[in-house]
């Protein structure tokens, strides 16, 4: 299977005097897998989320997507690159610009890869519906949706362009169970159609053995533990995933 995402030897320390968060943390991501990150709280699963995504710089080590250093997707020449990897973050604040109809922000991923602008206008209707967002939901801006509507919204952007990879960090935490099913299973749908990758940071160990083929858990800094989602759901072999899924049993 073709490998799309590698960190390598990855540390990042966020205080001075604290060990550090992630450290010489290795991990590969292949195209149509969806890896799970556990740990418990404060075990710095956003912290590897954002790293992975290119949005906080390791102390050491690299990341690369498609082989390319996740620092360089911001630049012109790798706006492709940047399309296909998406993020989808806990706060959907966040990743929506105020100023911005809900329409353009969701047209931004496609206009490097759909030239016409009404066949992006269906692209973009499509997603909103199969979101069960309202129709007229591209002409307005954000600050008028409620915040689960907004979660959903950010979820559109992140996959109206039939991304490569996405790291969904507690994407669907904060949705009422019949939403978070749908969302789930557009995501199924795309990895089927597109082999879609993804990076699934849930608390919910259901959603978990349901989304992921593999699981790896995070505790002080390393991955103890590494194992296709059943047997680490079976036969767990760290402490610290004993530990969560007695939690949530
Ligand atoms: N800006 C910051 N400055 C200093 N320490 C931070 C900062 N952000 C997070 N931390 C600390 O880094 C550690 C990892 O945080 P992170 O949010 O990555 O963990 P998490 O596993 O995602 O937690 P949760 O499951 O509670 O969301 C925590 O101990 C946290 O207190």
């Amino acid at each position: 299977m073709t490998t799309l995402l590698t960190a390598q030897d990855i540390s990042v320390s966020l205080s001075r005097t604290a060990p550090p968060v992630l450290a010489e943390l290795t991990l590969e991501v292949a195209q149509g897998e969806t890896l799970a990150v556990l740990g418990a709280s404060g075990t710095g699963k956003t912290t590897l989320a954002r790293t992975l995504a290119g949005l906080r710089h390791p102390d050491t080590g690299r990341v690369t997507f498609r082989g390319v250093d996740v620092r360089h997707l911001g630049a012109r020449t790798h706006r492709a690159l940047r399309c296909d990897l998406q993020m989808i973050f806990q706060d959907p604040y966040s990743s929506l610009d105020p100023r911005q109809t809900i329409g353009q922000a969701l047209a931004e991923p496609l206009l490097a890869r759909i030239q016409d602008s009404a066949s992006r206008t269906l692209r973009i209707e499509s997603i909103l519906h199969a979101l069960a967002l309202p129709a007229d939901t591209q002409a307005r801006r954000p600050h008028e949706f409620s915040g689960g509507q907004r979660q959903r919204i950010a979820i559109a952007r992140a996959l109206v362009g039939e991304p490569a990879l996405v790291i969904a960090d507690e994407a669907v935490s904060a949705l009422d169970a019949s939403v978070q099913a749908r969302v789930l299973n557009i995501l199924l749908e795309q990895q089927r159609r597109t082999g879609l990758a993804l990076v699934f940071i849930s608390h919910d160990m259901a959603v978990v053995r349901h989304m992921a083929h593999r699981v790896i858990v995070l505790d002080k800094g390393h991955i103890v533990e590494d194992g296709p989602t059943e047997k680490v759901f079976t036969a767990p072999q760290a402490v610290a995933t004993r530990r969560l899924l007695q939690a949530a049993a």
